[in-house]
């Protein structure tokens, strides 16, 4: 065991928890603690190494896999010879482990800050012991080292939840954590769960030749979208996997090519491999937090309140282990309010979480942000939507487009728009300027949706003008009503100029 070394500063996870070591707290003596993600046990968290970007580098081939077999509708023959698997995972985790590996280099080495390569537990106030379990830092393998912080951060994330059937079954499964590194790509899989992990994945391996099988408990795919985004995104799925809905397995054993599941309809699946997307947990578990003083939410995250402080004082905690968001741009986000926040203890920013997109990079891509129908209408808006689809635009048209549509939900008294739900290529691009005119409202509030329409030019004929035409179709009142007697300048008496339609 050795001494306790003290620091100004002790980050739990290499995640985001790594990126709050801004230029301005590197001068701070830091130290950061992790364990490691994924088979690897890489440096940098999850969506460096088993999240967000290697899997939408994978989502990208698979969409030129598609883009092959499809082309033949726009009178380009080309047939898909083959697909590369370990050529794609080579090459995508031939970018990615340099970068991870950079990454807990620069921390062990840099002037000021060090590497803790294992898992830590709180031992009292502000005090942790780590159990160094990985090589590359400058500990040993197997020790059992003691750091305490002026300030303690925990950013551990979140792990792959496993349902017991599953867990108990002795049946091999992967989850995100591992299926990317297999070696060959399997004949069949069954995927259970039917959220974005289950999206992303069924999409990635159908389009490079996988037979796929989709098991949710609930009744629709995507089930926390707006209601007609989950079910046209469930009817395509249907068309390219064998989508199960409210089924559960309730027995996992071998059989088949690989393992068996049976329904808690009578019915069973099988498949070569299985994934399991059911959902991740906060790594809230196992680091002594009773002992730390920091307390925790039944749903297992940690309590934080709107600066990211905790129970404990000059503890603080960021990202899936306290956020109620799941997403990078939100872990990061909270990341440079608690960075400014340790700085600055006599100005505190907030958390803000009133307008948080996500996109599901799956096949359609879908995007959303702010209130779905469903939301608005139980919290007594005069709610009024238009769905537009792409194929009546003139990109759309190019695009030989039938099935992809932008939904925007308004206030009809407003005219403001309450929320936008995408479905269709390029939807988390398309979606951006609504989250702008949420989040950034001028002085006398958000934009009304025909204020956004009418306001600024959209580039004709980009696919941008579905959604400027669906904020047109939305029956609130006319951009002259709503900007009547508008005066920006508080001098000018005229109605400002309205720039021409696009379409
Ligand atoms: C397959 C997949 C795809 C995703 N795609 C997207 C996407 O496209 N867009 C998006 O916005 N989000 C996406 N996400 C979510 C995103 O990855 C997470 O929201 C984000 O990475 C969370 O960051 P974090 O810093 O909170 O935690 P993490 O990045 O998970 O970092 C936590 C770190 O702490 C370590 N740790 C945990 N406990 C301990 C301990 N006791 N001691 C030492 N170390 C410990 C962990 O090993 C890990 O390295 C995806 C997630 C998955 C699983
Ligand atoms: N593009 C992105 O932003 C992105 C991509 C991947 C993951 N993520 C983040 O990761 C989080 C976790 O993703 P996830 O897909 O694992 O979880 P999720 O909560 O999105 O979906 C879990 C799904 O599994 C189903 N389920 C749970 N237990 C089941 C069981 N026993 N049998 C059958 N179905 C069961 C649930 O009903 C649900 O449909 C997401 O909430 C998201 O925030 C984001």
């Amino acid at each position: 065991m050795s001494d306790t070394t003290h620091y100004d500063l002790v980050i739990i996870g290499s995640g985001s928890g790594n990126a709050l070591v801004t230029p301005e707290l590197e001068s701070r003596r830091t130290a950061v603690i992790d364990r490691g993600s994924g088979s690897e046990h890489a440096f940098g968290g999850t969506c460096l190494n088993v999240g967000c970007i290697p899997t939408k580098m994978f989502v990208y081939a698979a969409e030129v896999a598609h883009t092959v077999r499809d082309a033949g509708r726009f009178g380009i023959d080309a047939t898909l010879e083959g697909v590369r698997w370990r050529d794609i995972r080579d090459r995508i985790f031939g970018r990615i482990d340099p970068i991870s590996e950079g990454g807990r280099d620069y921390r062990r080495d840099a002037d000021h800050t060090e590497a803790y390569l294992g898992h830590g537990r709180f031992v009292g106030e502000r005090e942790l012991e780590v159990e160094i379990t990985l090589p590359g830092g400058r500990h040993e393998v197997g020790s059992r080292q003691r750091v305490s912080g002026d300030q303690v951060v925990i950013a551990t994330g979140a792990r792959p939840r496993v349902p017991d059937v599953v867990a108990r079954s002795g049946v091999p499964f992967h989850t995100s954590d591992t299926v990317m590194r297999i070696d060959e790509l399997p004949a069949s899989m069954v995927v259970v769960g039917g959220g974005v992990v289950a999206a992303e994945f069924a999409h990635v391996f159908s389009a490079l030749g996988v037979r796929v099988t989709v098991v949710t408990r609930t009744e629709r795919l995507l089930r926390v979208l707006d209601a007609e985004l989950s079910q046209a995104f469930t009817d395509l799925a249907r068309e390219k996997w064998d989508v199960h809905t409210d089924a559960e397995p309730v027995a996992v054993r071998r059989g088949g090519d690989g393992v068996r599941l049976d329904l808690a309809d009578g019915t069973s699946v099988t498949g070569e491999l299985l994934l399991v997307a059911t959902g991740r947990s906060p790594n809230s578990d196992d680091l002594g937090l009773d002992v730390g003083g920091v307390r925790v939410r039944e749903d297992g995250r940690v309590e934080v309140d709107e600066h990211g402080r905790t129970s404990a004082a000059g503890v603080w905690a960021l990202g899936d282990v306290s956020s109620p968001h799941q997403l990078k741009h939100v872990a990061n986000h909270e990341a440079r309010v608690v960075a400014h926040n340790l700085l600055h203890p006599g100005s505190l920013m907030t958390f803000d979480h009133r307008y948080v997109p996500a996109a599901v990079f799956s096949d359609p891509q879908v995007a959303t942000v702010g209130l779905t129908e469903q939301q608005a209408r139980d919290a007594g808006y005069d709610v009024t939507v238009k769905t537009q689809r792409y194929g009546d635009v003139a990109y759309g048209w190019a695009m030989e487009d039938t099935t992809s549509l932008f939904k925007v939900v308004g206030d009809r008294r407003t005219g403001q728009v309450l929320g936008a739900h995408a479905i269709g290529p390029h939807s988390s691009s398309l979606i951006q300027p609504v989250i702008q005119a949420l989040s950034l409202p001028g002085p006398a509030g958000p934009p009304t949706a025909h204020e956004l329409a009418r306001g600024q030019y959209w580039i004709h004929p980009a696919l941008s003008e579905v959604l400027e035409n669906a904020l047109l179709g939305l029956d609130v009142a006319p951009y002259e009503d709503v900007t009547a007697g508008y005066d920006p300048s508080g001098e000018d008496e005229q109605q400002p100029e309205t720039v021409g339609s696009a379409t």
